[in-house]
């Protein structure tokens, strides 16, 4: 382990800007993708905003989500798997062979030479994820009562690489990823600009090719807390089989529409 002071200025420059470049376009590019996808099925954004109310419900009702309540939002961490399986933000990855080598498979490598693997085929092999693959599914991640995000073979998903040079940003993506989606869903309905062309555009970073134009309507969540209280007095214990609901914690009529929609309206 080096010193603390050997670390020069201009190293430390390289880390820090290494941050940046590693923790923005990647998350960025991924969020434009799962927006995207979620307003192309309404019924994964009705069960992203069911849990986030119910959690709001149970816990204070105002933004911003506190790190416990995001932490409890496992569907739309199994949203944004589900977007990371098909639009990979670092669509492929390259390693740089030190010395000759042969692969499990018999393949050898010669040292100087360097070792591609495609992660956006990765995430849409049938034999990985099965005949649906092409289909945006959160609920492949969701154990069956659909209480935790499954751990999949850490290699099958491989969206943030795995093994010793995994993603070191990986939790902290997810953080930032829900926040934002929880906050940005929670007060806004996206729509797609009639006519925008969503395309891919391949570099280091997965693009979209023109962005993604979206027309930004007012959020109209009382629909969603009719349901959230419906459950709730029903004393189901999930939505859909998939979404811990809110049960009856005391505060029965003390949290309203009034107090949960104002902080997000
Ligand atoms: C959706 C978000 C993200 C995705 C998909 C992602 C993906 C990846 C991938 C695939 C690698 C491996 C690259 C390789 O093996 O050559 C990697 C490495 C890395 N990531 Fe992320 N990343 C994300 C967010 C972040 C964030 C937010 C940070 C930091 C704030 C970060 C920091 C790093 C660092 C420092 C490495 C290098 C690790 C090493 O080489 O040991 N990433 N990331």
């Amino acid at each position: 382990m080096k010193k603390k002071e050997s670390y020069s200025e201009k190293f430390l420059q390289h880390v820090a800007l290494n941050f940046i470049l590693a923790g923005r376009d990647t998350s960025s590019n991924a969020l434009s993708w799962f927006f995207w996808l979620v307003t192309q099925n309404p019924r994964v954004e009705e069960k992203i905003l069911l849990e986030i109310c119910t959690v709001l419900v149970e816990a204070r009702g105002e933004l911003p989500l506190g790190f416990e309540e995001v932490d409890r939002l496992m569907y739309l961490k199994a949203a944004l798997s589900e977007t990371l399986r098909l639009y990979p933000s670092v669509p492929e990855d390259s390693k740089h062979v030190v010395s000759d080598d042969v692969l499990p498979t018999g393949v050898h490598v010669p040292a100087g030479s360097a070792v591609t693997y495609s992660i956006y085929s990765m995430g849409r092999m049938k034999f990985i994820w099965g005949d649906d693959c092409s289909e945006f599914k959160p609920e492949r991640w969701l154990s069956p009562d659909g209480t935790k995000v499954e751990g999949h073979d850490a290699y099958k998903f491989v969206a943030f690489n795995a093994g010793p040079r995994i993603c070191l940003g990986k939790d902290l993506a997810y953080l930032q990823m829900k926040s934002i989606a929880a906050a940005v869903l929670l007060r806004h309905r996206l729509t797609v600009v009639p006519g925008h062309r969503v395309e891919q555009k391949m570099s280091l970073t997965l693009f979209m090719k023109y962005g993604l134009m979206v027309e930004v309507g007012t959020r109209d969540l009382r629909p969603i807390l009719e349901k959230v209280k419906a459950v709730a007095v029903e004393g189901s214990p999930t939505i859909n089989g998939g979404v811990a609901l809110a049960k009856d914690n005391g505060h029965e009529g003390s949290t309203t529409d009034h107090q949960l929609a104002a902080p997000v309206a």
